[in-house]
């Protein structure tokens, strides 16, 4: 019997992915879906590209029977979900795609979201979702936290590198460029075509981006020491997609070779070969990360370029191959899909 799943915040961004890979998902039926503004509409008003599916309305989350749910996505704000996911019952496991649960240290969220955690323990018992980092914890946890779509694309660059020591980990530059999708559905002025379109413009520079806190948290880890990497997001005007280039000190042959042997046997990421570089055209609508590898001139540098999609990979896609493990169902499950091109 195929497994039953919830979506609160159906009616947003990573809501509307997780439907759409669901729908070709052998094993998963979406059984309720909730809402906060958009409580009370059908699927087809909110996203007429679904409307081919037979699906539930939308519902307040409080009216949802969550004794009949397996497992749940939660794809609701950061704040609103910690509140939510401690209410759920014991035996619905959850898969929250918000950045509540990912910080293990109450001062470092406190520190990052500038409020208080109102989950602490829940907190600290997460699984952070990096699945080829963490797979064993994922499939034995209750809940796990979802990345950050710009951390799991900067970590998928230099987690080997870091754990391996080919890197100087006192000199690391993340540059990223991060499509519009990544911020949300709800509007907010700067996300308007007028004011985003053909133009670039970095934001939350000199160390203030959110997910500096899993950058420190997953790479300090790795290395056995504290690192603290320079990074600059910056928004591009593309609906959907993420390019980083890390800018580090170490051997590029010896870091490709490093890239290519952590890898080999992981089905969604491909390492290019030496010199070829990544784009977010290749990798749009797919669960697949493309990295890139590159020497520099100056003797000893190298870029590790890094391509992804930030609703598919970097949110709904990886909540997707963590819910299969948790259910104990193939890790590809429903995720094989080529990527969109052109
Ligand atoms: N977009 C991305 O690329 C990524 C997003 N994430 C994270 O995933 C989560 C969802 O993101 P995304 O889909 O982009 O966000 P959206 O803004 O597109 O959607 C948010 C959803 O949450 C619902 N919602 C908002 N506030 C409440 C509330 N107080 N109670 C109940 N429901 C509420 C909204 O309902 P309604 O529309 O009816 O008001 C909507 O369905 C966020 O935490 C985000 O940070 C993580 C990685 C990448
Ligand atoms: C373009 C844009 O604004 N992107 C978001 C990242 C989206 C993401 O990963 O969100 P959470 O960490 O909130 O879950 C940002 O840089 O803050």
């Amino acid at each position: 019997m195929a497994q039953k799943i919830a979506i609160l915040g159906a009616s947003g961004y990573t809501g509307a992915e997780l439907i759409r890979l669901i729908s070709t998902h052998p094993e998963m039926e979406v059984a309720a879906l909730a809402a906060d503004r958009k409580a009370g509409m059908t699927m087809a008003e909110v996203f007429p590209h679904l409307r081919h599916l037979d699906l539930p309305d939308l519902v307040r989350i409080e009216e949802i029977d969550f004794g009949q749910i397996d497992l749940c996505f939660c794809a609701l704000p950061h704040v609103a979900s910690q509140k939510v996911i401690p209410s759920l019952p014991e035996g619905v496991r959850i898969v929250d795609l918000s950045a509540d649960f990912r910080l293990r240290d109450p001062a470092e969220y406190e520190k990052f979201y500038g409020t208080p955690h109102l989950a602490v323990e829940m907190q600290k018992s997460a699984v952070y979702g990096l699945t080829e980092f963490y797979r064993g914890e994922i499939a034995k946890a209750r809940l796990v936290a979802g990345t950050g779509c710009n951390a799991a694309t900067g970590l998928f660059s230099l987690l080997p590198l870091v754990k391996g020591g080919l890197i100087d980990t006192g000199d690391i530059i993340l540059d990223m460029k991060c499509a519009v999708s990544g911020a949300g559905r709800s509007a907010k002025e700067h996300l308007l075509h007028s004011e985003l379109s053909e133009g670039y413009f970095p934001y939350a520079v000199g160390g203030k981006h959110r997910h500096l806190g899993e950058f420190d948290q997953e790479l300090s880890l790795a290395a056995g020491h504290p690192v603290a990497i320079q990074f600059t997001p910056t928004l591009m005007p593309a609906n959907r997609g993420i390019l980083s280039a890390s800018y580090v000190k170490g051997d590029a042959a010896a870091i490709h070779a490093a890239m290519a042997a952590a890898y080999a046997e992981e089905p969604f990421i491909e390492v290019l070969p030496m010199g070829q570089v990544p784009s977010t055209r290749h990798v749009r609508g797919s669960n697949f990360v493309h990295i890139g590898v590159v020497a520099e001139r100056g003797a000893g540098r190298a870029t590790v370029f890094a391509a992804l999609d930030n609703l598919t990979k970097g949110s709904s896609g990886q909540a997707l191959q963590n819910a299969n493990l948790m259910l104990g169902l193939p890790e590809t499950m429903g995720l094989m899909m080529a990527p969109v091109f052109p």
